[in-house]
């Protein structure tokens, strides 16, 4: 029998738990704290992040890592990306060997701009082949009331990826394999940064066509960063391009989008923050992905804005007017 540890007890690590033991592998939670952890192995509830949801009578929780990597196949992990350098630096000596480590988070380090499995590679010292990625639209709000949704595993190797995509298929949830790990996490990561564009535009009330419009020139910023990195093109039109930026953007589920809309609204940054209760991996993600684009010379206006906006200040009116009055130029895509 697979079996799998998972790093993180908050919605997403919790709900990505729950899905692999009810498709039949033996979970195990890893959480620091020890009320939740004891809730979710004992009562079969994490009643912080996903409070009346009945999770599977077999997933286990610890507080103990070496217990939770004890003989694992695949090794999740779904804490903050700016904590996971930390993290998994502390659990490195417990992994198994031959484990592939997996990250189902969308963020870009702050300070080196690597991706998560770049992280994921160099400080557990495996190669690629060994790390794999999750990532699609997947809003846990509704996944946990057993709405069907799908994602993408990618992984540069093709058994591993199916082995994974075995690990975490359900009827109600349709694992795709893609081996373009760069794009299916930059899709992933990217797309938080313009939900939050498409936030404060929602807040300040200005309508559906700018919505539609951050969002389809927000696919084309990721494409182009896309492009420098080497990612294909085609996994843009994908679940874990497309398919996300639509998700995040358009519900009112998405944290991203939500700390956008508030901000839209009019409340201070130190408002917005102090009612954002989980993680909205963009607002320090915009920072590391305008790097990123910087050291690409690639243009990306509506991340720059963003990071304007939720870093320095800048006013959402003042914003809107910069990206509304940039030279005329012809569309292209990418
Ligand atoms: N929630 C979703 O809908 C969803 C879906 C897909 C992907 N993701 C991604 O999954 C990742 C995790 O997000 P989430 O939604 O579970 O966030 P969350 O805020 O719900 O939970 C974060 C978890 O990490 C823990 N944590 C916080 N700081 C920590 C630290 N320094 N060390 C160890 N643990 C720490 C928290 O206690 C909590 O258990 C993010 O990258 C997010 O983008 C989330
Ligand atoms: O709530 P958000 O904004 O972190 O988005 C959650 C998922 O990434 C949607 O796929």
């Amino acid at each position: 029998m697979t079996k799998a540890a998972v790093f993180g007890t908050g919605s997403w690590g919790t709900t990505f738990a729950m899905i692999l033991a009810q498709a039949g592998t033996r979970t195990t939670l890893w959480g620091r704290r020890a009320d939740i952890v004891q809730a979710i192995d004992r009562r079969h509830e994490n009643p912080d992040y996903l409070p009346g949801v009945g999770l599977p009578e077999t997933l286990r929780a610890t507080t103990d890592p070496a217990e939770a990597l004890d003989g694992a196949d695949f090794v999740l992990l779904a804490v903050p990306s700016q904590t996971l350098r930390a993290n998994l630096s502390a659990w490195k000596p417990d992994l198994p060997a031959g484990a592939v480590l997996v990250s189902l988070m969308k963020g870009i380090e702050l300070g080196t701009t690597k991706r998560m499995s770049e992280v994921i590679c160099e400080v557990a010292e495996v190669p690629p082949e060994r790390v794999a990625v999750v990532s699609g639209p997947n809003l846990v709000g509704e996944i946990v009331r057993g709405q069907p949704a799908a994602t993408v595993v990618a992984c540069p190797d093709e058994q591993v990826m199916e082995r994974l995509q075995t690990a975490c298929h359900l009827p109600w949830f349709r694992a795709y394999t893609n081996p373009d790990v760069v794009g299916v996490e930059l899709g992933g990561a990217v797309k938080n940064v313009i939900a939050l564009a498409v936030g404060v535009a929602t807040g300040m009330g200005l309508g559906d066509n700018v919505g539609a419009t951050l969002m389809t020139r927000g696919l084309a910023e990721i494409a182009r960063l896309g492009a420098a990195l080497g990612a294909d093109p085609h996994t843009f039109a994908g679940l874990a391009g497309m398919g996300d930026l639509v998700a995040t953007c358009t519900s009112p589920l998405s944290r991203n989008r939500t700390f956008g809309e508030n901000l839209g609204r009019g409340m201070t940054l130190a408002e917005v923050v102090a009612a954002t209760k989980q993680t909205a991996e963009g607002v320090k993600s915009c920072e590391s992905v305008l790097e990123l684009a910087r050291k690409h010379d690639v243009e990306m206006p509506i991340t720059e804005v963003v990071v304007a906006v939720v870093h320095d200040g800048m006013p959402p009116a003042e914003a809107a007017m910069l990206l509304m009055s940039r030279t005329p130029k012809p569309e292209r895509y990418g």
